[in-house]
């Protein structure tokens, strides 16, 4: 049972806490062999969404067929195939690394060489160190390597990467890669839109426990139309930016952070009304940038919202 077109498939999954719809209808289908990502801001239902088919939470209502076999709650034939990472792993922080994957080893039936895993996720130098000496890069590349100790078909990241810094970041995507290049399916959740861009062959973006819309990144970028965005900084006041309406400009505007963000087919022409406006009302522009759309900006143009409200 090795080879599946679509390795999940999951159909109206629902899951309600009172009335927090933490999951609310949500239907996809992972294609074997690819990065498969959950994008969405906190609390849209991501983990809740992985864990149901990881079977540490049972549905409400919804179908899940798993290799290619529907079933109610995920069994132990099926849990040999795929490996967890899990948002936070609990690991006993007297172990050492190599004892941590020696434990793990145990339970599962067949699997790879604890020394072999050690080595895949650069963690050699650090077998006899204690898991709680661990820096956060360090401890996340350990849960990869726990979640992969069974060679598992299938491999499930709930935010692999949060709260790292950009080089460690960088090392745990080479890490996922590499993963794929070998024929691993990977199912990540992520709220860093660079992330899902750079990793993802599929990417369903979340919100208030729904998909509000999926395809590959750039389809989803095109989707919105505009081949390039400005951002700006303002000194807003109301008049401006209903100066910038009157003048056919579609913007979206940060409050918070007083940010200006214009998508647009003909920047020459869009800078040069947003300077007239800017004139006109006697406000000051500072910190332009301009460059190609990205997720964040289809996240914003579907909710309104920033994936990320810093
Ligand atoms: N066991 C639970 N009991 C009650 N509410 C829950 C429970 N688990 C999740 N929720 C709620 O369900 C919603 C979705 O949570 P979930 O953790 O799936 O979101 P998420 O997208 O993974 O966010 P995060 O990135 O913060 O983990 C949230 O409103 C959360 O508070």
């Amino acid at each position: 049972m090795n080879n599946f077109k679509f390795i999940v498939e999951v159909e109206n999954l629902k899951k309600y806490y009172g009335n927090v719809k933490a999951v609310d209808g949500v239907s996809f289908k992972i294609k074997q062999g690819s990065i498969f990502t959950l994008l969405g801001p906190n609390g849209a239902g991501k983990t809740t969404t992985l864990e149901i088919i990881e079977g540490l939470r049972t549905p409400d209502s919804g179908k899940i067929t798993i290799f290619g076999r529907q079933v109610e709650k995920i069994g132990r034939e099926e849990k040999e195939l795929i490996g967890v990472s899990l948002q936070e792993t609990n690991l006993i922080g007297n172990l050492t690394v190599k004892e941590t994957f020696s434990m793990f080893r145990s339970f599962y039936k067949k699997g790879l060489r604890v020394d072999d895993v050690l080595d895949f996720v650069s963690l050699k130098d650090k077998a006899k160190s204690y898991v709680d000496k661990l820096s956060g890069g360090q401890r996340q590349r350990l849960a990869i390597g726990l979640a992969l100790i069974n060679d598992p078909l299938l491999l499930f990241l709930d935010e692999p990467t949060t709260g790292l810094d950009p080089q460690a970041r960088r090392s745990i995507w080479d890490l996922l890669l590499q993963l794929k290049k070998q024929g691993k399916t990977i199912v990540l959740t992520t709220h860093y839109m660079e992330e899902a861009e750079f990793l993802s062959d599929w990417v369903c973006i979340m919100d208030h426990g729904k998909i509000i819309r999926e395809g590959t990144p750039e389809d989803l970028i095109k989707s919105i139309g505009g081949e390039s965005v400005i951002e700006v900084d303002v000194e807003e006041d109301g008049e401006f930016l209903r100066e910038l309406e009157n003048m056919g400009l579609n913007y979206t505007f940060n409050a918070k952070h007083r940010r200006l963000i214009l998508k647009t087919n003909n920047v020459l022409e869009t800078i040069d009304i947003l300077l007239r406006a800017a004139k006109k009302r006697g406000i000051n522009i500072r910190n332009e940038i301009i460059r190609q759309p990205n997720l964040e900006d289809v996240f914003l143009t579907l909710t309104g919202k920033q994936l990320r409200e810093e």
